[in-house]
């Protein structure tokens, strides 16, 4: 049985990944997040997958590491996760009565293969106010999101409507994930 890790700290990347009964361990390394501003956000969460995985994958070089990398783009800006409230609102703000694209980039480094990929995921949000932006914030949900909303969470109030696939905007597009792991080797039960 080959042992499969995903090298994450997100709480949703677990939970999606439990969803499929799959056997894994959950490892995660600091790596720099920074990239290439230059960069189309496609390559920036690719890059950025690769990195989580591969680093992971450095300390367990038996196993199938999954790593994976979620940015919102709006207008060409690309939104990691707030860093003050202020952020957070000027991030909701941008987004609201818009549409925007959510890039998630996953990698899957195993001991004969890199296989690397992204989604893109359209999400259309309706017009927000500035007290339902405020009272958003202050239900702590933005902080540790890309964009500053949660479309699993209270942020669902927030969408309208999406075109593409849902859990790649919670943080790991699972279907696809799961066909690239076989592709890499990786026998499912
Ligand atoms: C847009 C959106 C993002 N997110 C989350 C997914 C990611 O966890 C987070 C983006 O940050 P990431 O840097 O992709 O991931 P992370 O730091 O949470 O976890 P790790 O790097 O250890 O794997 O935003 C949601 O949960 N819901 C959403 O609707």
């Amino acid at each position: 049985m080959q042992n499969l890790i995903l090298a994450s700290s997100s709480p949703r990347r677990k939970e999606l990944l439990e969803n499929l009964h799959l056997q894994f361990e959950v490892s995660s390394s600091d790596v720099d997040e920074s990239f290439d501003p230059v960069l189309k956000p496609g390559e920036i969460v690719k890059e950025l997958a690769h990195r989580k995985a591969q680093a992971v994958f450095n300390k367990h070089p038996d196993s199938y590491v999954i790593g994976s990398d979620t940015v919102v783009v709006k207008d060409g800006n690309v939104l990691g996760k707030p860093g003050s409230s202020k952020e957070a609102f000027t991030m909701l703000k941008s987004l609201s009565g818009t549409t925007h694209s959510v890039y998630t980039g996953v990698s899957i480094v195993t001991p004969e293969n890199v296989i690397t990929f992204y989604e893109k995921t359209e999400v259309v949000f309706w017009e927000l106010t500035d007290e339902e932006i405020d009272s958003y914030i202050g239900t702590g949900e933005p902080f540790d999101k890309a964009g500053a909303y949660g479309i699993q969470g209270i942020g669902s109030m927030l969408v309208k409507s999406i075109n593409g696939d849902y859990f790649s905007v919670v943080g790991l597009p699972v279907s696809r994930t799961v066909r690239e792991l076989k592709k890499a080797g990786y026998s499912l039960p």
